[in-house]
């Protein structure tokens, strides 16, 4: 009999709601909906993409997963611990299992510390190695990201945008984590570079049995590299499917308009580009359902009034919409 194997990650009802005052004198408060209810599961050696525009709360739940911040609500799951109830010892060494490569390779490396400083630093952090070990430990730790003994000396400044992405990856390598987020880990980087860390954080995948969770903003960025993808929309999962399924079938409105964006290399191959109505609503002050469905009054005003919640709409594919695609 196959059994379901059991999530290495799991978040459950998760939110994060940034309280701030409406006006500079009132005390009437309000809040951004950064997060406003996911729930997800991440299954050992595979890669979850999240995507979506600017602002739908990508990086956030990124952030409330590693327990970098703490959740408004909600319960966030690794190896079968609840994170959110751990004491300070507990979740210090839970968090040697999650790591996070960041977008930016020019802000995200101290340009003061060498390059041997940068990667055994979270070696020494937690006490794992020191001396001839720890060099050791660290030119391995190069080596498996394409660098050399001669750049341990050297300083963030003497390195390409590539480089420094895999002198960031080799320090969240340091401590053998089983999962790592990679928020916009290959944004800031030339096409061709991207696809040179793409291949890498893949060969790495292999043969360290990582799980990513890839956070991008469109959908080509993580096409290559996700076997499943979560589409996110004002702090909410519209959709979550295998990568075939999404590509080939978008379900939620939202999704096809994300995928009409994306251009094709062939021009005799030509799509219909499908505009979103109207501004991106504020995550302050979100709408109660959705108004991607424009043309029928009836459906309008259904969708607008009654918030859809993500269901099972085929094997392995969910949608949050009252009329799926
Ligand atoms: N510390 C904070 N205080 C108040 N609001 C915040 C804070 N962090 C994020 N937000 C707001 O929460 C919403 C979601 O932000 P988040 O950075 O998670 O989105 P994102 O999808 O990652 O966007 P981007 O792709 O631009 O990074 C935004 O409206 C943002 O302004």
């Amino acid at each position: 009999m196959n059994q379901t194997p059991l999530p290495l990650l799991e978040v459950k009802g998760l939110k994060k709601h940034f309280p701030f005052k409406q006006g500079l004198f009132s005390t009437q408060k309000g809040s951004v909906r950064a997060v406003d209810g996911i729930d997800l599961s991440v299954y050992r050696g595979e890669t979850l993409g999240i995507v979506g525009e600017s602002g739908c709360g990508k990086s956030t739940a990124g952030q409330l997963i590693l327990q970098l911040i703490e959740p408004t609500e909600g319960e966030v799951w690794f190896e079968g611990k609840q994170m959110t109830v751990l004491s300070k010892e507990e979740l210090r060494k839970a968090r040697r299992n999650m790591q996070i490569i960041f977008q930016d390779p020019y802000s995200s490396l101290n340009p003061r510390m060498s390059v041997e400083d940068i990667v055994s630093e979270p070696l020494v952090v937690h006490g794992l190695y020191k001396g001839a070990a720890l060099k050791e430990k660290v030119i391995e730790l190069l080596r498996l990201v394409g660098l050399d003994t001669h750049h341990l000396s050297r300083h963030p400044h003497e390195f390409s945008g590539g480089q420094k992405q895999r002198i960031g990856i080799a320090r969240a390598l340091a401590l053998n984590p089983s999962l790592i987020v990679c928020d916009e880990a290959v944004s800031a980087l030339d096409v061709s570079i991207q696809s040179q860390i793409l291949n890498l954080l893949k060969k790495l995948q292999k043969e360290l049995q990582l799980t990513y969770i890839f956070i991008a903003h469109g959908l080509p960025a993580v096409k290559h590299i996700s076997d499943r993808i979560a589409v996110m929309y004002l702090g909410k999962i519209v959709e979550l499917a295998d990568r075939e399924s999404l590509f080939s079938h978008p379900r939620h409105p939202y999704t096809q308009a994300l995928l009409s964006a994306v251009p094709v290399p062939d021009p005799t191959q030509r799509k219909e580009r499908i505009i979103l109505q109207g501004d991106l609503p504020s995550p302050a002050n979100p709408p109660k359902g959705c108004s991607f469905h424009t043309r029928c009054p009836y459906v309008q005003e259904l969708c607008r009034n009654i918030a859809p919640i993500l269901q099972e709409q085929a094997s392995g594919h969910a949608a949050a919409c009252h009329f799926p695609l």
